[in-house]
């Protein structure tokens, strides 16, 4: 005997409950630039994003790039250089990242989710003041003009969410006196997070989630598992500004963050409104 294919009514009743659930609360959802490669697939993150807010959820998109910053350098004849996850921002470089995110790649988000049928608004964090930053300074490396976030004045976030615009922002900072920063766009999304109160964090990547040593999914961690796999070097490179991101987010309030396969078509739907996962849950 061969199962019944699922039908559309029984997808429905499962869905049922998680928008009840989410309905009028704010999701944080990091688009990676690594996830954002396949034509196909932007159209199911598009179309994911206008049926969540269409049914009362509030998405607010955070999106990365870095590979099409490593592209544009590339043809500048500059080569890229990350440490512990973060690229090496000097001056010239910090115009490319301007010029990729600011630019050619929020605007290709926006666009996006505006021809699935939502009305999305593009950003970078020195919109309406909107994150502030200062340089991080690392212990052993200069890394130019990479920032952390001092500050997140989300108003004009909750003011287009409340309007039904969807947010698109890129992971740009400025100081105090005006300079711009590179902010690792895992960790805006957690601290965006924290401050608009987020149900859930979904960042979705190009893996399966977070693997351990011999490769397989680890579909739930805690605290405990995150600091153990990053002490014994599992956990490495565009990993651990996600894992970082995720327990501040964590320890200020979230109930969970996920790190979700952007690779699998309509993975935010699956992961939001279904009984399955699509990656690794990270828990208390
Ligand atoms: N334990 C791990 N499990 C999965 N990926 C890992 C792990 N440790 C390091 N990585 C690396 O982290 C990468 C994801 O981070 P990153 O390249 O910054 O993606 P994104 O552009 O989506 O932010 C993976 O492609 C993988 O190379
Ligand atoms: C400081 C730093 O590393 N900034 C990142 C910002 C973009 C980003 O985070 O992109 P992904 O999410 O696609 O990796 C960069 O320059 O690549």
């Amino acid at each position: 005997m061969s199962s019944h294919p699922r039908n559309t009514a029984s997808i429905l009743m499962e869905a049922l409950p998680y928008i009840q659930k989410y309905s009028g609360k704010t999701i944080v959802v990091k688009y990676g630039g690594n996830a954002m490669t396949e034509p196909a697939l932007q159209q199911s993150f598009a179309r994911d994003i206008v049926l969540l807010k269409q049914v009362g959820i509030n998405p607010v998109v955070i999106h990365g790039g870095g590979p099409q910053i490593g592209d544009l350098l590339k043809k500048i004849g500059k080569e890229s250089h990350f440490v512990d996850g973060m690229r090496v921002t000097d001056a010239e470089t910090m115009d490319v990242v301007q010029m990729v995110l600011g630019g050619l790649v929020n605007k290709q988000i926006v666009n996006m989710i505006n021809q699935a049928g939502g009305r999305a608004i593009g950003l970078t964090g020195k919109d309406g003041n909107m994150i502030i930053a200062r340089k991080l300074e690392h212990a052993t490396v200069d890394l130019g003009h990479v920032g952390e976030v001092t500050e997140i004045d989300a108003s004009v976030v909750k003011m287009l969410e409340e309007d039904r615009f969807i947010p698109v922002i890129a992971p740009i900072g400025v100081g105090k006196d005006g300079t711009s920063y590179n902010i690792n766009a895992d960790i805006v999304a957690g601290k965006m997070a924290e401050v608009l109160n987020a149900e859930r964090l979904l960042l979705l990547t190009n893996t399966p989630g977070v693997l351990n040593k011999a490769g397989t999914l680890l579909e739930v961690l805690s605290q405990q598992d995150i600091q153990d796999l990053i002490a014994d070097g599992t956990i490495q490179g565009g990993m651990l500004p996600k894992l970082t991101c995720a327990t501040d987010a964590i320890a200020a309030g979230a109930k969970s963050a996920s790190i979700i396969d952007g690779r699998v078509p309509h993975a935010v739907l699956l992961e939001l409104l279904t009984d399955q996962g699509v990656g690794t849950m990270v828990t208390r």
